[in-house]
């Protein structure tokens, strides 16, 4: 599905990418993972043909991303950007009903299917109650439902999505991926999702790919890449990595270098350090 021949790219004079080779297959789902300004967003933004690289490959099916029009690739890829709904105006089922836009003739209008997507995509995102609402009094949480909404009713075959749970609470957090997921594996849609919180990585992801100074760090199946030594390489923390008790998953706990406030934690935390 997607095929990285030596891809390289810089931003702003400063190199970000160093000649990355990869392929990811269809029907999965992928996490890129990494710490801040790594270049995870630039790197989706290459994979959906947004941005040129300086040099190298990157081929959707077998074809370079940047010679497809773009409304024929909207009509098989979404992207779900940080920040990319509309600023005011538009009600909640507007913003979504954009979605059908690859399907739009030049006076937008859609043969057939068209309004069932919408609603299907409003009810996953339980969002078919505030449909007639405007986007600019919805809050951060509710914004960031309604441009997944929107994505869904594009039906694509293959989804970016950049940071999708920023902004929503644990609930929608796990409702989001759950519903990504689900919609994966019904449909056999490939994912390739930008995420910071490692243990929903770990949790959803078939597949993890870590960016590191201009290079992959590590990509394969969380258990081979959430390891304690691979978080203090990339985002210099110290971790301790257990299995998940239903799953089996690979789950992360922080370790602070500072010791804790409490008194009796504090007492017993000196306690350990004096332990050889
Ligand atoms: N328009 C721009 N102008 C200048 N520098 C930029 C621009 N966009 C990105 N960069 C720089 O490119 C680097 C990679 O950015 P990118 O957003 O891809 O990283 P990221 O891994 O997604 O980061 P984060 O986890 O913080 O979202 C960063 O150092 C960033 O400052």
């Amino acid at each position: 599905m997607i095929e990285v021949v030596r891809l390289t790219k810089s931003v702003a004079g400063k190199s970000i990418l160093r000649s990355i080779s990869f392929t990811m297959q269809e029907g999965r789902m992928y996490g890129i993972i990494g710490a801040n300004g790594a270049g995870k967003s630039t790197l989706l933004q290459l994979l959906t043909g947004l941005e040129p690289p300086d040099s190298g490959e990157v081929l959707l099916r077998g074809r370079e991303a940047r010679a497809y029009k773009r409304k024929e690739l909207a009509k098989w890829t979404a992207m779900l950007q940080q920040g990319g709904l509309p600023p005011v105006g538009f009600t909640v089922r507007e913003v979504v009903t954009m979605g059908r836009f690859p399907y739009q003739n030049w006076i937008g209008e859609e043969t057939a299917g068209g309004g069932e997507a919408v609603d299907a995509a409003l009810e996953a995102m339980g969002l078919a109650g505030m449909q007639h609402r405007r986007i600019d009094q919805l809050s951060g949480g509710e914004r960031q439902r309604v441009a997944l909404a929107k994505v869904m009713a594009q039906e694509p075959e293959l989804l970016m999505l950049d940071e999708p749970t920023t902004y929503l609470d644990i609930g929608y957090q796990v409702g989001l991926l759950d519903t990504v997921k689900q919609w994966q594996r019904e449909r056999g849609l490939t994912v390739v999702a930008v995420l910071h919180d490692l243990n929903l990585a770990a949790h959803y992801c078939d597949e993890l790919l870590v960016l590191h100074d201009g290079g992959i760090e590590a990509f394969g199946p969380p258990a081979a890449v959430i390891r304690p030594e691979m978080i203090q390489a990339v985002y210099g923390a110290n971790a301790i990595v257990l299995p998940h008790p239903d799953t089996g998953v690979p789950q992360i706990l922080l370790q602070s270098a500072v010791p804790p406030g409490n008194d009796i934690i504090t007492e017993r935390w000196i306690e350990r350090k004096r332990v050889p």
